[in-house]
């Protein structure tokens, strides 16, 4: 087939009529897709796996363009970012494995993670540090933009993520804070807008897996953006299971952790459709799951006996009976039955028309 244009390009490669011999002319293919940036926006990890190792210059460079994260990696490694080109500015936060600080770059306003140099662990900030990375090109208005970050090759040197600076405040907040209204108008509004965030990574083949009201950062503007994506995972092209070469899921936050994980078993999209219902309860009853129960006690509830957090006991309209029939579909425990987040979307996007 003859590549004439952008969107012949896109519907040769999506239509999966991509036998690599029918990508007639890799020069011409090269200068389209220069052309159009087609390599992350349009295309996706597709793209990455099947087109770039056409492209790729050498032997060497096409085995790398298959391994996963590999176009992270390459990219990040070539990229120009330099610590000086950074102003840090006052300390915004300071997380397990590293320091959050208010920056410039470029004349933007930026958040800059700054790895911890000392930690007891180590090897876990390093995969914490390649988990932030999978977001690297990520471009959705309900997830913090990572701009940039130092190379792996220079971690130990210590490593540095430029991300978009999201505002002060989280959902969390928000949640704790009497003073701020989340009638329904609102909760469907932040629920919607993390579906559309999760939609998004999950058809990236990302699954965020430590989905919490205190990484959802809300801009000033009062759009939601889902922020820290170091337990973030990649899911296998084809199965859509995790590869189990890759760590295991023993972080997050029990309460939002779907029952399959506290059983160890492989992490799938809908282990964060599970967190959102959690979220969706929190914003309906602007209470903390499970506080003062003893963890051990509430983790046996939930994968034996299916507890979950309490409805909240204030008077329902029709419409928060539907909100509490979806995040209650949202955290069923046979993860098939829950919904998508494609689909919870696009509910919720029908429900703010209505509103
Ligand atoms: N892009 C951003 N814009 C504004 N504030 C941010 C941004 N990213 C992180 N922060 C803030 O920086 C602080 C530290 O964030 P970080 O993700 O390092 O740690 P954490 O989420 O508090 O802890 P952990 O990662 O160990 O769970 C948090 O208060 C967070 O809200």
């Amino acid at each position: 087939m003859q590549i004439k244009n952008e969107h012949n390009l896109c519907s040769v490669v999506k239509g999966k009529k991509y036998s690599l011999s029918s990508l007639k002319g890799i020069n011409q293919c090269q200068h389209i897709l220069r052309k159009y940036k087609l390599f992350r926006k349009k295309l996706g990890q597709f793209a990455k796996r099947i087109v770039m190792p056409v492209l790729a210059q050498n032997e060497n460079q096409r085995d790398e363009f298959k391994r996963p994260h590999a176009i992270v990696c390459t990219r990040h490694r070539n990229a120009s970012f330099r610590k000086e080109e950074v102003v840090l500015g006052r300390l915004l936060g300071t997380g397990g494995f590293g320091s959050v600080y208010r920056g410039k770059y470029k004349d933007s306003t930026v958040a800059v993670k700054v790895m911890h140099r000392v930690t007891k662990n180590p090897a876990a900030q390093l995969e914490s540090f390649k988990a932030e990375l999978n977001t690297i090109g990520f471009d959705h208005e309900n997830i913090v933009k990572t701009i940039t970050a130092t190379s792996l090759e220079t971690f130990d040197q210590g490593a540095w993520i430029v991300m978009e600076y999201a505002g002060r405040r989280t959902l969390q907040s928000l949640v704790d804070d009497d003073s701020v209204s989340l009638g329904p108008r609102r909760r469907v509004k932040f629920s919607q807008q993390i579906a559309e965030a999760l939609k998004y990574a999950h058809d990236m083949k990302i699954v965020h897996l430590d989905l919490k009201p205190a990484n959802i950062l809300i801009t000033p503007g009062g759009r939601c953006k889902v922020a820290d994506f170091g337990c973030s995972q990649k899911v296998e092209i084809d199965t859509g299971i995790f590869s189990p070469t890759q760590r295991s899921i023993l972080t997050g936050t029990f309460a939002y952790r779907a029952p399959e994980l506290l059983k160890g078993e492989a992490p799938s999209k809908k282990a964060d459709i599970y967190a959102l219902a959690v979220i969706m309860w929190q914003l309906l009853s602007r209470q903390t799951p499970f506080s003062n129960e003893n963890q051990h006690v509430v983790i046996f509830g939930v994968v034996a006996y299916g507890q979950r957090p309490k409805h909240p006991e204030i008077e329902v309209d029709p419409f928060e009976e539907s909100y509490r029939d979806l995040y209650s579909q949202c955290w069923l425990p046979c993860p098939l039955d829950r919904p998508t987040a494609g689909e919870i979307a696009e509910l919720l996007n029908i429900w703010r028309g209505y509103m």
